[in-house]
């Protein structure tokens, strides 16, 4: 039994004070919820979230961290800095570091190690372009990510990795994948991770959606067999929407 997974990335919004009410918000409104749950505030809040946060039920997240712990890294966020702060989980290969910031699964694949060497959870996203999906290449883009993302990654470690399936096109865009569609996906992706590491891992991944994931959809794509939780953009930025898709009972 795999347990829901649903987590908030907030992206580049909110100052600190701002940041400090949704999770104070989204603390009190969430307490008692079963399933796992996580926020992701901007660098710049991770202090004032994770003290809020502080004996609640909801992790704290970080987006992004540098494939290194310490030195010449100009902007770059160590995972021994997230840790100080009180981060447990970090988003990597995000479409938009991916896309808009060059990442290369090389490189997402050195943090993927890096993060799990340093005692962080990982959630690995990944996903196709429009392009990519009109091209027929949905499962060679995930499969190809995968399998670079998580290169020299053992079954053991493997426990406190998230897959989170990302299709791009519906990233911000109020387009959803149909839950049909979404599950095919899912499938595909746990299927590999039973080539990759066996049907007990492939059992045990806990895959979440990622994309317009909102109240009224998120009951569609979570009654999937393949579908465990969401990682949620523009939705995790306000209590009436997070909350509600946190809720969800299938
Ligand atoms: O990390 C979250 C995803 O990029 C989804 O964002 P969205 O819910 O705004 O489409």
């Amino acid at each position: 039994m795999r347990t829901p997974f649903i987590a908030g990335n907030w992206k580049m919004h909110m100052n600190r004070a701002e940041a400090g009410a949704l999770a104070q918000a989204m603390k009190n409104e969430l307490a008692g919820v079963p399933h796992k749950l996580m926020v992701a505030p901007p660098f710049t809040a991770l202090e004032t979230v994770g003290a809020v946060l502080q004996g609640s039920n909801i992790l704290l997240g970080a987006q992004n961290m540098a494939p290194a712990t310490s030195g010449a890294h100009t902007g770059e966020i160590s995972p021994l800095m997230l840790k100080d702060l009180g981060v447990s989980v970090v988003i990597l290969g995000h479409s938009e570091r991916r896309h808009s910031y060059g990442e290369s699964d090389a490189l997402i694949n050195q943090k993927v190690h890096l993060a799990l060497q340093e005692g962080l959870e990982v959630i690995l996203c990944v996903g196709e372009t429009l392009e990519e999906r009109e091209a027929n290449r949905v499962d060679e883009v995930v499969e190809t990510q995968m399998r670079e993302g998580l290169k020299g990654i053992t079954a053991d470690q493997l426990d406190k990795v998230t897959i989170a399936y990302e299709p791009v096109w519906a990233i911000g865009t109020g387009k959803t994948a149909t839950p049909d569609d979404a599950d095919a996906v899912h499938k595909t992706i746990r299927d590999f991770v039973a080539t990759l590491y066996g049907a007990d891992e492939a059992g045990k991944m806990v895959i979440q959606y990622g994309g317009s994931v909102k109240p009224d959809n998120v009951k569609g794509l979570m009654g999937r067999d393949n579908i465990d939780g969401a990682l949620v953009g523009g939705a995790s930025l306000k209590t009436e929407t997070f909350v509600p898709i946190a809720q969800f009972d299938r």
